[in-house]
């Protein structure tokens, strides 16, 4: 099956929708995209993913491009390019990084976004960008606003529903003016009218997987929520989702963030980078709400739409509320030592950069 017999069979586009689509995104030629990049000159490279490696590129017209170039042609990567064309042309949203349009010659298979000059929250919270300490305590705060803004219109806006399945900090993105953009649906899920969840292969980042979604591979919109917490926590604390302590110790953030968030010391967790400049309001709503998302189990985590609410701090009760939570007791700060797990050393407990992708297949039917 080819890739536009495939690309209907998703049940997308019908030639009104595409009319009405029309005007957003369009099919590059691949002459137009090897001109755009110089050929895919290796300094116009921006980075690389599972999928295959992403390029800078510059139109005619002048505008800037990211123009990411399947690897290795597969039926599974061709999968993934559909789902992604398919989903990226169906959503609009200020936080939700746009399709610019798509190329499928031969067994060629580009995506081209919208170019993000400030490349991606990981880059500045811990890879090349993180020197120049460019986010301030406003910054982190409406990216965390936007990207839950993001994501809500995923779950509770888009027909049908979409679980994300991969939020983490270099799949949000960041305009000119640091908007947060939620960018990469290769993995996403269309959950079909009245349902509470898909079960599928587990695929996602560690340290960002919600413990049912690892183990029995019930993703649901609030997997994404249990990622958001953790992107959330990362945001307020510039720590990684797991510490390597030693070479058999791992702590994760939730492990080390915890305990402090019931001492209620929360200047801690804030980044030192930050130099203490920031809303201890705020950081404390950010910590509080990252923790609860997430939560263990499933049920008592919040909404997206809940998330935000209390982002914005729209609703005074239910923060209270929040931070009466039996999970904040003191009590329950007890129940942790130093927050210190140990695990094996496997190497795939914990990864780097690069080894951080998890592609586990799974054992329920
Ligand atoms: N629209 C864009 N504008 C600017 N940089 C981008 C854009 N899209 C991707 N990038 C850069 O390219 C890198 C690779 O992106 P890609 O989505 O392929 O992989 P990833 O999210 O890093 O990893 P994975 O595919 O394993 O989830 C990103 O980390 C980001 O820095």
């Amino acid at each position: 099956m080819d890739f536009r017999s495939r690309f209907c069979c998703f049940g997308g586009f019908d030639r009104k929708q595409n009319k009405k689509k029309e005007s957003t995104w369009r099919i590059f030629s691949l002459k137009e995209l090897h001109s755009a990049t110089n050929n895919f000159n290796y300094d116009n490279k921006l980075g690389e993913g599972g999928f295959g490696s992403v390029y800078w590129g510059q139109l005619w017209d002048g505008s800037q491009i990211a123009v990411k170039r399947l690897k290795v042609y597969s039926n599974k990567a061709e999968m993934e390019f559909a789902v992604e064309v398919e989903i990226l042309a169906r959503v609009r949203h200020k936080n939700l990084l746009s399709l610019r349009g798509y190329c499928a010659e031969g067994q060629e298979r580009l995506i081209v976004y919208d170019y993000m000059p400030n490349l991606s929250l990981l880059s500045h919270l811990h890879g090349q960008h993180s020197a120049e300490c460019l986010l301030d305590w406003n910054r982190r705060m409406n990216i965390a606003i936007g990207s839950a803004e993001g994501i809500l219109y995923l779950h509770h806006h888009a027909t049908p529903h979409i679980i994300h399945r991969d939020i983490k900090a270099s799949n949000v993105l960041l305009d000119a003016d640091f908007k947060a953009q939620v960018a990469d649906f290769g993995f996403a899920k269309l959950i079909p009218d009245g349902a509470t969840h898909v079960t599928t292969r587990v695929k996602g980042t560690l340290g960002y997987l919600a413990p049912e979604y690892a183990m029995l591979g019930k993703a649901s919109e609030s997997c994404d929520v249990y990622s958001f917490g953790i992107l959330l926590l990362e945001l307020a604390s510039g720590k990684k989702p797991i510490e390597k302590l030693n070479a058999a110790t791992r702590r994760s953030i939730t492990e080390w963030a915890l305990p402090l968030a019931c001492q209620r010391k929360f200047s801690d967790i804030a980044d030192p980078k930050l130099n203490g400049d920031y809303s201890v309001e705020e950081l404390k709503r950010v910590v509080l709400v990252g923790l609860v998302c997430a939560r263990n189990q499933p049920e008592k985590r919040p909404t997206i739409l809940e998330v935000v609410d209390l982002l914005k701090g729209e609703s005074k009760e239910k923060l209270a509320a929040l931070e009466n939570d039996e999970m904040f007791s003191a009590t329950h700060a007890a129940d942790y030592n130093d927050g210190v797990s140990v695990a094996d050393d496997s190497s795939d407990f914990v990864s780097e950069e690069r080894e951080r992708k998890q592609e586990t297949e799974n054992v329920v039917t």
